[in-house]
Order: C-alpha cells, then structure tokens, then sequence
C-alpha cells in the first residue's frame, strides 16, 4: 500500500506531521510513504508547483494525503506558477473528479457552531461537489477590448457526461445513507446549470428509492444556515460546491474541522484510488505558530483508509478518536480553545 504524502505551504507541513503521527499509531503492516514537494515550496525549489516527480509519485501510489497550497509570496506569478494550480492540476491529471465533503456535528460543539445549538445539532450532510469542471477549468484571460477597457473571463461549462457521473455518485452515496438528494444549480439564469438539472433528474430515472430535489445556491446558501438538518446528500458544481462547504464548516464549529476525499473511476487493488485533504486552505496568517487544528487532515487521513485502502475499521477508530477528543475538551483556538496543533495530534494519537 502506497501513500504520497505532500504536505505542501502554510499550515500545511504543521498538520501533516500530525495525520503521519496518526498513522503510525495504527502501525499498518505493508505501507509505504512516500514523499514530495508541492506548492509554493515546490515552485521555490523546483520552478514549478507541480513538478513532474511529484506527479509521478501519485501516479505510482494508491493514494495521495494532501495538506495545503497557497503561498502569498507566489501571488505575483504568472497563473500556471501559482501554488494553486498544483491542486487542480492533480485533480485532473488523476481525474479525480468527486469531492466528497462531509460536515457532521460532533457532540459538544454544538455551542460552538456558527448557528443555535438546537439547529446545529440536527447536521449530518454529505456535499458531493463536482471537481473536474465548472469555471476553474474553462477557458479564462484577461483581454484587453477594442475600447481599451480591460475584461477578465472565465468560461463556465458542463458536458452531460460530466454532469451524468457525479450524479451517480451523488445518488448512489444517497442510497447508502438517507435517500434524500438535493441538486443544487443555478438553474434560473445559467445554462450550464440548466443542463445540470435535465441530467440530474436522467439519472434520477435510475434510482427510484431517492428522493430527489432541486435549490437554487443563493436559497441554498440561506437555508444551510436557516435549516441544515433538511440536507442529507447535496450535489453540485466545482464553484457552488467549494464555497458551501466552507460555509458548512462554520455551522459545524470550525473550518479545521472539515475532511475531504477527491475520487474517480481508477480501482487500485485496496480501493479507490483517492487524493485526501482539508477543506481549508494553507492558512496563512497563522502558519509557523502551532496554532492550526489539524483534525481536518486527520480526518481526511480516515477517510483515506476507508476509501482508498479499504481499512474501514482502522477509519473508524481514528473518527472516534477524534470525537473523543473533542468530548474530552481539546480544542484549538479555531474552537476556542488552548491546544496547539502538536498537542492536539497526540490528543488523538493517545485516544488510538
Ligand atoms: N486545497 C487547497 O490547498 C486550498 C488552498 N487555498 C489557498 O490557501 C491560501 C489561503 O487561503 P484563505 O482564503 O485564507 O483560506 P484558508 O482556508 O487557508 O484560511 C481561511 C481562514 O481559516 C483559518 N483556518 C484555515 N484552516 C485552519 C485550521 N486547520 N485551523 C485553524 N484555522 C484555520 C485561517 O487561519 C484563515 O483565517 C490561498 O493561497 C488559497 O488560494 C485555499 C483553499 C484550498
Ligand atoms: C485552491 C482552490 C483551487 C481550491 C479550493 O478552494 C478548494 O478546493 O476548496
Ligand atoms: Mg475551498
């Protein structure tokens, strides 16, 4: 079993450390770390932020554990230098095209979420957010008009294929949970959106046993806040789906809380072949103190294991290890809390 480790910029390699601490707690016979730059720090060592051995490194690995990107210091660069661009450049090269990102309230926090503890309490959803498509990946420029103005552009686009395989996703992740799917789009004003929502409802044809609907982002956003407890799996696009879920985190307490997996279609001979990481970003403004919450990079290692390397037991354990901690009152300053990201690592490492 092999596993890429790029730790990446900013908080990145200070949660890292501590999913690898994890992990060697779970003492796992027959599993190979390997790993490699990414990044800021990528670029700054290897003139570029994806560099070919780093690819090649995933490419050779059942999975990928993946930190963060983002370096302010890159924010001058030509857009295919940015850190950032290493991040969608695996999600297509591995085509990785389902994020799932769930947010579920652990008990104890719920005086903490952004929402009333009694609304809080009720979220347990799922976001599946497309990933390959939407307005990242579409053509984009800043072109200078014919009457001297300036225009940037981003061309926002789904083929039905695209759209057709994260519905499947989509619905087949309702199955196995509450049977309740709400497509979210934009259906009112974009055409991409319209598309999404005629193929959703193709595909719906094929599972008879959910129940689906549909919400436009804006009265989603509002309703994630109003009444999360409605949402059981939600599907949408790259765009739509990366901006609700940092929403989501806060009604459940924190960003440093929230886990990803990205998955495709590729089976390894363990699982899914999948790239794991937070839902955040390389947090800037707090890195090299010791203050990030790494429980969103522990998490997303759980969900590594259970997709990925078919450990389903060893997932859990690190789940509840969390939750127990988070019961137990270690919190970081993300949930108001005293515990720096190294004593929050060991939290969990002891509760192992
Ligand atoms: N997948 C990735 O690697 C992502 C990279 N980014 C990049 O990260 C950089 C910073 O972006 P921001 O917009 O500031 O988003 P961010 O998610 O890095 O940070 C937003 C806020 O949340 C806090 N935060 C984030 N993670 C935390 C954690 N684990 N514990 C405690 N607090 C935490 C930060 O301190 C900051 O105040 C940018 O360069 C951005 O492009 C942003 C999102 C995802
Ligand atoms: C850095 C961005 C491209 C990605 C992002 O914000 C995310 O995937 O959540
Ligand atoms: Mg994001």
């Amino acid at each position: 079993m092999k596993i890429a480790c790029l730790a990446g910029d900013g908080i990145g390699p200070e949660i890292m450390a501590e999913a690898l601490k994890v992990l060697d707690v779970l003492a796992i016979e027959g599993l190979e770390l390997g790993h490699a730059d990414v990044g800021g720090t990528a670029y700054h060592k290897h003139g570029h932020p994806l560099p070919p051995e780093t690819l090649a490194l995933c490419q050779a690995s059942d999975a990928v554990l993946f930190g963060a990107v983002g370096d302010p210091t890159c924010d001058a660069l030509e857009r295919h230098l940015r850190p950032e661009q290493a991040i969608l450049g695996l999600r297509q090269a591995l085509t990785l095209f389902a994020n799932l990102r769930p947010a579920t309230m652990f008990a104890g926090l719920e005086d903490l979420s952004a929402l009333r503890p009694e609304v809080a309490r009720q979220i347990d959803l799922l976001i599946v957010r497309e990933l390959n498509g939407d307005v990242y990946f579409g053509e984009k420029a800043i072109r200078t008009l014919p009457d001297g103005r300036r225009q940037g552009y981003d061309f926002m686009s789904y083929a039905e294929d695209e759209v057709r395989r994260i519905a499947h996703v989509a619905f087949r992740a309702a199955q196995g949970r509450k049977k309740t799917l709400c497509s979210v789009d934009k259906a009112n004003v974009l055409e991409t959106s319209q598309l999404w929502r005629d193929v959703v409802i193709e595909v719906s044809a094929e599972y008879p046993d959910v129940a689906l609907s549909h919400m436009y982002v804006d009265n989603a956003a509002m309703q994630l806040v109003r009444n999360p407890g409605q949402f059981d799996v939600v599907v949408t696009g790259n765009l739509f789906g990366d901006i609700l879920s940092d929403q989501a985190s806060m009604c459940v307490g924190s960003i440093g809380l929230l886990a990803s997996a990205s998955l495709g279609e590729k089976q390894t001979q363990y699982g899914t072949l999948g790239l794991y990481e937070p839902i955040h970003g390389s947090a800037p403004d707090i890195a090299g103190q010791g203050k990030a919450n790494p429980m969103a990079m522990i998490l997303s290692l759980a969900m590594l294991l259970r997709h990925s390397l078919g450990l389903e037991a060893q997932a859990a354990r690190v789940e509840a290890a969390v939750a127990q901690a988070l019961a137990d009152g270690i919190k970081g300053a993300d949930l108001g809390g005293s515990h720096g990201t190294a004593a929050i690592g060991d939290a969990v490492a002891s509760r192992l």
